[in-house]
């Protein structure tokens, strides 16, 4: 019932994912000797209504109380813990197999005990061990069998009935929760994945592909004049990058990139690449021109602990959907030109197409 699923190369010498590996008899101990345990009740009762001789009852305790502790001393001394561990699992299934014939195959509690240790092969996730599974099961019914003569009495009467309940119940309740937990866990990575997939690592920005997507929707929804686009450079970061470094360099992007994005509201920030950063925001010319301002100033007002002496400040290129038609890259254009006529009036200011 732990899911270890067979992980390409890179993930395989990942050093915490071969501890989980190494690991992985101390988790599955509590489950195998709760499952053992409780699978081999009707096994028992079974023995008792076919007054089977002692060595059965011998084997049939070992496998239900002695076999799970076993299997965690054999994997815990072993220097390759989780092979070892994946004998135990196979090993498992040939002592649930030699039960079968020692219960002259009673059909519930055979039915039972092979369909449990082979649906907790299969949700294991290890390539290849099911298949193994089948054959150590097989092997076990062989061995019991030669050992019994084939005895056959499938009938299964009420206690053996009541016997099987407890696996059935608290085995499958079990299998549901370990499902339920994975498939959160799976939404949850799946979620961060996705975040982590659009995002700059850097800044905290949307990246550029991510941006364009939703700059493109904006476009395509927003009336003309009523969306604009701040298109954002640093001054003369070559030069903060020379004088103090680039790890100072990062600092000055991500302070610079939480000023826009305390100044987003429902826009999009993006970066675009190097020191380029982007806003696209559901807003007339005027709105645009004071958010402008508000980041300018906030540029501006930054301070750092590194560069105590360092200051900066940012060009603002302006564009609304209306100066820019219809497409993305129009917008963009119109935006970088309002830019570079920011930067060629001296820079630290923000500036709308002449
Ligand atoms: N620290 C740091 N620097 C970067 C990063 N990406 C790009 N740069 C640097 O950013 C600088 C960009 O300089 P430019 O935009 O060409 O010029 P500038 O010095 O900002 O001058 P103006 O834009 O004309 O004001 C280059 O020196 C790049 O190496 C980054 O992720 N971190």
């Amino acid at each position: 019932m732990t899911t270890v699923s067979t992980a390409p190369q890179a993930v395989r010498n990942d050093p915490v994912h071969k501890h989980h590996l190494q690991t992985l008899y101390r988790r599955v101990w509590g489950l195998r000797a709760l499952g053992m345990g409780l699978g081999s009740l009707a096994p028992l009762v079974v023995l008792h209504e076919l007054k089977s001789p002692v060595a059965a009852w011998a084997w049939v305790i070992f496998v239900g109380y002695g076999w799970p502790h076993l299997a965690y001393v054999l994997a815990a001394r072993s220097r390759d813990a989780y092979r070892a561990e994946q004998r135990n699992l196979v090993f498992d299934t040939v002592l649930a197999g030699s039960c079968v014939p020692l219960m002259h195959f009673n059909v519930l509690p055979s039915v039972v005990l092979l369909t449990m240790v082979m649906a907790d092969r299969l949700s294991a996730g290890i390539r290849g061990l099911w298949h193994r599974g089948l054959i150590g099961m097989l092997a076990g019914v062989l061995l019991g069998g030669m050992a019994t003569g084939f005895a056959f009495a499938p009938q299964t009467r009420m206690p053996v009935v009541l016997a099987c309940l407890p696996i059935l119940v608290i085995h499958t309740l079990a299998v549901s929760l370990n499902s339920y937990a994975l498939v959160r866990r799976t939404q949850q990575q799946n979620i961060l994945l996705k975040k982590l997939s659009r995002t700059d690592a850097l800044t905290g920005l949307v990246n550029r592909g991510h941006w364009e997507q939703a700059a493109t929707t904006l476009l395509a929804t927003v009336p003309a004049g009523e969306a604009s686009l701040l298109m954002m450079d640093l001054d003369a970061f070559k030069q903060i990058n020379d004088d103090y470094g680039h790890l100072v360099g990062d600092d000055v992007l991500q302070a610079v990139s939480g000023v826009v994005l305390c100044h987003a509201g429902a826009g999009i920030a993006g970066r675009l690449g190097g020191d380029e950063l982007v806003l696209a925001v559901t807003a007339d010319a005027a709105t645009a021109a004071a958010i402008a301002e508000d980041i300018r100033a906030g540029v501006e007002a930054l301070r750092f602990v590194h560069a105590p002496a360092l200051r900066c400040s940012v060009s603002i290129g302006l564009a609304t959907n209306g100066t820019a038609g219809g497409s993305l890259r129009v917008w963009l254009d119109a935006a970088d030109q309002a830019l570079y006529r920011a930067k060629a009036q001296g820079r630290n200011r923000a500036s709308a197409p002449a």
